[in-house]
């Protein structure tokens, strides 16, 4: 019997442990997965998505983009390291859900400040262990990604709560994540690269829901950062005087977020412009392009990306569900990198005014660090336009 009939029969293997509450995740196509409640008590609601990474379950957790979103780990074994305030991509968890084959009831790291568990509990995330994640993670793959809902209730009245809920298509989820008051970032990554002397670059990043250790690359790359939230206008960043603008990522459907295409339509060709995944998706936007959703997305840390102005090979961290119509900036735009995968569009040079973006996570955290040099590009691109 196929793994998914397993789900969709509900006779799936349920691989339950001492005392824990029986519990399921319900998909909006009626598909269900039993195990077992982890994590914060409670039920919850997201579009179900799955990540390849082996590692950084806590960057997954942390990550605004995920806002809205269940994330399955197809990684067998989460928690093993325990739980780190440094680890934080974001003051605290925005996954709406969270569901592994198995959460360790232990941690060894000496870095580690609390169990994964605890560290659940402690933020309120509803989780779910003991599920077939391989199984559920297939069903995702050939089925595509849709609501979904964690709970312990029932599986027929999750089932009925998942085909109620919003799709994430149309969903503007870049006001739940992002900073209500501009702040000064300037914090380094610090073991990897001491930034010479003082920051001689001023960038002000547009907080669309973005990660931490994207502001720490710019100031490994000499920057001084200014982050302003996402609803600030093109006026009101020119204000600041920058040498640059960064555009973040972020959760939800690019196309949805009106004011912010906006304001990149306005700040184009103003300063040298970077944007990365959600940021990359709204340079296109503003430029007059289009953005698709994909099936179930990219999602992990070992995606293999081309360059194509050196054909280098890079592999990068990556997570979206929506991608850029590249045909759609004809003439407008050159596709600078595409996935070697399955050829979605993966970075963009705006012709007229050097504006770039690129769909994928050069600041890695969690992942490979191949894709550093875009923080250079940037840096150089902000040193020209001062000469
Ligand atoms: N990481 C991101 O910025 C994600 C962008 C967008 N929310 C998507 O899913 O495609």
């Amino acid at each position: 019997m196929r793994d998914d009939d397993r789900g969709r029969r509900g006779g799936v293997r349920a691989m339950t442990r001492r005392n824990a509450r029986k519990a399921w995740i319900a998909l909006a196509d009626g598909t269900v997965f039993e195990g077992c409640a982890a994590g914060a008590d409670g039920e919850t609601t997201g579009e179900v998505v799955f990540t390849t990474g082996m590692t950084g379950y806590q960057e997954v957790l942390t990550d605004p983009s995920y806002c809205g979103q269940i994330v399955v780990m197809t990684a067998p074994e989460i928690g093993n390291t325990g739980a780190t305030t440094e680890d934080d991509e974001a003051g605290k968890p925005w996954v709406a859900g969270f569901v592994m084959h198995e959460l360790s009831p232990m941690a060894s790291n000496w870095r580690s400040q609390e169990t994964l568990d605890a560290y659940l509990r402690r933020h309120g995330v509803v989780a779910i262990d003991r599920v077939d994640t391989r199984a559920l993670t297939r069903h995702i793959r050939d089925h595509g990604a849709q609501a979904a809902v964690i709970g312990t209730s029932s599986p027929e009245a999750l089932v009925a709560k998942a085909k109620a809920a919003p799709s994430m298509a149309g969903q503007d989820l870049t006001g739940a994540v992002t900073t209500r008051e501009p702040y000064v970032w300037a914090e380094g990554a610090g073991v990897w690269h001491v930034p010479e002397g003082e920051p001689t670059r001023h960038v002000v990043a547009v907080d669309f829901g973005v990660k931490k250790n994207i502001l720490r690359c710019l100031v490994d790359h000499g920057c001084r950062v200014t982050v302003v939230p996402a609803t600030t206008s093109a006026k009101d960043i020119l204000a600041h005087d920058p040498d640059g603008v960064f555009i973040s990522n972020g959760p939800g459907d690019p196309a949805a977020v009106a004011h912010g295409i906006e304001t990149v339509r306005e700040l184009v060709g103003q300063k040298p412009l970077f944007g990365i995944c959600l940021g990359h998706q709204m340079l296109a936007l503003a430029l007059g392009g289009k953005t698709y959703k994909m099936k179930f997305g990219h999602r992990g840390l070992n995606h293999p990306v081309k360059d194509l102005a050196t054909g280098r090979v890079e592999i990068t961290t990556q997570n979206h569900g929506f991608a850029v119509d590249a045909e759609s900036l004809a003439g407008k735009c050159d596709v600078t990198h595409v996935h070697l995968n399955d050829g979605t569009c993966m970075g963009l040079e705006h012709r007229d005014s050097g504006a770039f973006s690129v769909q994928y996570h050069p600041e890695a955290s969690a992942g490979p660090h191949d894709a550093r040099y875009l923080f250079k590009r940037f840096v150089s691109r902000m040193d020209s336009a001062k000469r």
